[in-house]
């Protein structure tokens, strides 16, 4: 059982100068624009306003931080989320597009006390290149990847097993390292953080 006990905005940031300071340890959420990064958070944290949610792909343009504070088996947690710009806005312009590839991907392989990515995929529409070209990236980089599936909502019961299987099979994961989600529904929160706290041992404990 996870109990969130509080969470909160940190810091708005574009280059290494202005990432927040501190050790507590951090996960990142990557995706295409408009996946649902930003409701992940929100669904995550248990607070449907703390982040900016939008229907026009491209809302989140800087890199946002959040302290999250929750407690399991009676040992309390502190972890830093960091929640990314989306890649391939298509309305973005060139000079843009490539403005926020820079401030990615100086986070994902600058950051220290990036403890672990969470990659989100749509798990309607799958992988898409990008998200293929990103996980690839990420795993070169050594980056310790949990891929969530969102909007798992949106495919009826009965399916939405075989869909994770057969995303599991596409991304080459076993099956455990690929999770439905639905920040809509609420689904999946307890087994991402589950997941999320496994990974980082005892870094987040205070
Ligand atoms: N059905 C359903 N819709 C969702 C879910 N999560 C997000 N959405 C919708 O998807 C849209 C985009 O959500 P955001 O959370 O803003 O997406 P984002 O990835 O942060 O987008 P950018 O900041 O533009 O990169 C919004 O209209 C959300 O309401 C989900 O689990 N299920
Ligand atoms: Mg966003």
């Amino acid at each position: 059982m996870i109990k969130l006990i509080d969470a909160r905005f940190v810091i708005t940031a574009v280059e290494p100068k202005g990432y927040p300071t501190g050790h507590a340890a951090e996960v990142a959420f990557v995706g295409r624009s408009n996946v649902g990064k930003s409701s992940m958070i929100n669904a995550l944290t248990g607070r449907k306003k703390l982040v900016r949610v939008s229907n026009t792909p491209g809302r989140t343009r800087t890199l946002n931080f959040f302290d999250v504070e929750l407690e399991r088996k009676g040992v309390r947690h502190v972890v830093r989320l960091a929640d990314l710009p989306g890649y391939g806005f298509a309305k973005a312009s060139k000079a843009e597009r490539a403005q926020w590839e820079t401030m990615i991907t100086t986070y994902l392989e600058k950051r220290h006390h990036l403890e672990a990515v969470v990659s989100i995929v749509d798990a309607e529409i799958g992988p898409t290149p990008e998200d293929h070209l990103t996980l690839d990236y990420l795993q070169d980089k050594g980056r310790r990847v949990l891929v969530v599936a969102t909007k798992i909502d949106r495919i009826p019961k009965a399916r939405r097993k075989p869909r994770i299987q057969a995303l599991a099979q596409e991304l080459k994961l076993p099956l455990e390292a690929v999770l439905p989600f639905s920040s809509t529904e609420k689904l999946g929160v307890e087994e991402v953080w589950e997941s999320l706290l496994g990974v980082f041992g005892k870094a987040t404990r205070v």
